[in-house]
């Protein structure tokens, strides 16, 4: 077997392997173009690609694809063989620099909103150079951009490499005024993946599963989570198995998978990566979703990545590790010197500033029918934006708002009582899993990003929303003379912080007092989708997405109006799968069930026996309460999702959050309630209990 680092981006179009297939010149040309955002010209295209299908047909590629992320939020790809038919019966291999460059799709078949009217069938992807291209499955997968023939973004990937832009334009501003002038300033992200595995034939059973990738229905099994047994618990062997196949998958696709382990509840784990460039990192988190989901397969599994499979126990999160940094330092590590101290200071006053001044739409870009299920509770922290600094930092913010912090009039450095911040810990036991959006040590971890979701949503509204803050300080900041920068930068953050100080919270985001006092602080709380997504096209949100230049107004409202058009769409498939599952599948069998005990009472009655029945009895008489239960609930839920299909956009998207869920879980409730009476041999699905232990 290869060697453990040999192994690792075998399958990847990498720096090194460019190094090796391109001429030094066209290299040279193409490292501007990576670096610099120099214009690529075709003749250096015309030597990539040549380069890249050689090496692609050197490993086994047969065709390639320009892999794109429409707005469904999933990839894209269509496949071109490199072979060329002669007409003398031969063929030849062809791929050119038109070819890398620019694909042309028929966008017609993809979401795109409220744009769609105006706009041509066609689009055209245009390639990434910044994200590397990589074989899978025999398919040379080039990323690309994915927009409309007259200009519009179409995709996840384009306006998120707009907000980097905007992003390292303005970090790049304030660097400055600390003397510093780094080539590009980058926001890199690590993604936690969490996901279920479950048995294949289990999953087979559960229609609810196989269609909304939930299970609608299924009483709490005898035990869940609670013994706290699970988490970092010894890896049996067919989950094992199915690691280390996807382990050396990733590991082939140069996508680093560093950490695995058993998560919370049964049957779930989670996979993390080394942090790397968002662009890219959320490049390799789509691709190790797939791979997740394709390699179970093969092991006879099922990953589950919906955020709440199983209602009662923990959901499934992407934590997303955000950060931002130069090619030399992280500018979210407090670092050692006071001068660095200060520095830190005016970049994390700029994430408090964002997180406070967009928390709806930072709230919007993680809303989802899924997400809904599992925001709020297990670990996953509520629908209220706020941030967790963690004790030390807090003081030291504390001690800026009360004016206890100054530049030293001598050494004119930051002074806070000691010479530099306390070094902080990067300790995992200092975190607070109910909060959204944690400080750990260098970095921020985004708690609320859904398991299934492409976080390009939310990575782009915070690089744009912290590019804004940094924006501000750099007007506000520039042109003061040197000698003044470091008290006028103190002040500056003095005020910022004293602003949005509401968003900065400690506590316990699930207890009661939690929403009353976020509602005194003025935060939002938006608890569904259908509440949270009007943000996204908010004036506020309008003016940032056109001042950072990510989105214009009418890219941001076709996104909103595709994001809505899934909740709506995925709320029916969950209401009418409720609802055919629940005449279909569950009713017969209670009514069965509650016919064999009546018929059972009659036999026993007859032979005299009829006290020893007495429990019988009463068993048969929930279960007509319950059919009785269960026929109504239907009724009702039917009356509110045809109320719902009546509408359409917002106003359908508020029935399904307000109406048509309650209904649903009222449903559930009479269903779940039969499955503890009903003798377990007449029960038609896998229960919890079967499926949560078994794998
Ligand atoms: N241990 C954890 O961090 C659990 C997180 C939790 N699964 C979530 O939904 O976010």
């Amino acid at each position: 077997m290869a060697d453990l680092t040999d192994r690792f981006g075998t399958m990847v179009f990498s720096e090194e392997v460019m190094k090796d297939y391109l001429p030094k010149d066209i290299w040279k040309r193409l490292a501007a173009t990576l670096e610099g955002g120099e214009p690529l010209d075709l003749d250096v295209a015309n030597a990539v690609a040549h380069a890249m299908k050689v090496w692609a047909i050197s490993k086994g590629a047969t065709h390639y694809a320009h892999w794109f992320q429409p707005l469904s939020g999933i990839t894209s790809e269509k496949h071109d063989s490199f072979l060329e038919p002669n007409h003398d019966g031969t063929a030849i291999t062809k791929f050119t620099g038109k070819n890398l460059i620019q694909g042309e799709p028929d966008a017609s078949s993809f979401p795109n909103g409220g744009l769609r009217a105006t706009f041509e069938a066609r689009g055209y992807t245009a390639w990434d150079p910044t994200s590397p291209a990589f074989i899978k499955d025999d398919v040379l997968c080039i990323p690309t951009a994915f927009c409309s023939y007259t200009g519009e973004a179409l995709d996840k990937k384009t306006p998120l490499l707009r907000s980097m832009t905007a992003l390292s334009r303005e970090s790049k501003r304030v660097l400055a005024l600390f003397g510093k002038t780094p080539k590009k300033v980058v926001p890199s992200v690590g993604d936690e993946q969490e996901y279920f595995l479950i048995k294949k034939d289990a999953y087979r059973k559960r229609k609810d599963l196989v269609i909304t990738g939930r299970t609608l229905f299924g009483a709490a099994p005898c035990k869940g989570q609670e013994l706290e047994e699970h988490y970092f618990g010894a890896i049996r062997p067919t989950v094992s198995a199915y690691m280390k196949d996807l382990d050396d998958e990733l590991w082939a696709l140069g996508i680093p998978a560093k950490t695995k382990h058993n998560e919370v509840a049964p049957c779930q784990h989670e996979l993390a990566p080394v942090y790397g460039e968002v662009n890219e990192a959320i490049d390799q988190n789509l691709v190790m979703m797939e791979k997740m989901k394709l390699i179970a397969s093969r092991h006879d599994l099922v990953c589950l990545l919906h955020e709440k499979p199983f209602e009662g126990i923990n959901g499934s999160g992407k934590h997303n590790n955000w950060s931002l940094g130069t090619e030399s330092e992280n500018l979210l590590d407090p670092g050692d010197t006071p001068l660095d101290n200060l520095q830190f200071i005016v970049f994390l006053t700029a994430v408090i500033e964002a997180v406070d001044n967009y928390q709806e739409l930072l709230r919007a870009s993680v809303a989802s029918a899924g997400n809904d299920h599992r925001l709020g509770a297990n670990e996953a922290p509520p629908a209220i934006m706020s941030i967790f600094l963690g004790d030390q930092l807090t003081e030291v913010v504390e001690k800026i708002i009360d004016g206890k912090a100054s530049v030293h009039a001598t050494r004119g450095v930051l002074d806070l009582g000691a010479d530099t911040l306390p070094k902080l810990m990067q300790d995992n036991t200092d975190r607070n899993r109910t909060s959204p959006f944690a400080f750990t040590g260098n970095k921020f971890e985004f708690r609320a990003c859904g398991s299934e979701q492409n976080v390009s949503d939310s990575n782009l509204v915070l690089d744009a929303a912290v590019a804004k803050s940094l924006k501000s300080f750099a007007d506000a900041l520039e042109g003061t003379p040197e000698d003044k920068f470091q008290d006028a930068a103190l002040e500056y953050c003095k005020k910022v912080l004293t602003d949005h100080q509401r968003i900065l919270f400690s506590g316990d985001g699930y207890s009661d007092e939690w929403p009353i006092e976020a509602k005194k602080r003025g935060l939002a709380n938006n608890k569904t989708t259908a509440d949270a997504l009007p943000a996204f096209v908010s004036d506020k949100a309008i003016a940032l997405f056109e001042e950072t230049g990510v989105l214009t107004k009418a890219e941001a409202q076709c996104r909103y109006d595709c994001k809505l058009e899934k909740y709506n769409k995925l709320m029916n498939i969950e209401a009418t799968t409720m609802v055919r599952e629940a005449r279909r599948t569950y009713r017969p069998v209670i009514t069965a069930y509650a016919t064999k005990v009546a018929k059972g009472l009659e036999t026993i009655r007859a032979a005299g026996a009829e006290a020893a029945m007495q429990c019988e009895q009463n068993t048969l008489n929930k279960l007509c309460n319950g059919i009785t239960t269960i026929n109504d609930s239907i009724k009702a839920l039917d009356a509110v999702h045809q109320k719902a299909e009546a509408l359409d956009g917002q106003e359908q998207a508020n029935v399904y959050a307000h109406e048509v869920v309650p209904a649903m879980d009222t449903l559930r409730a009479a269903v779940d309630a039969m499955e503890e009476i009903v003798a377990a041999d007449y029960w038609p699905v896998p229960t919890y209990d079967d499926i949560l232990f078994y794998v």
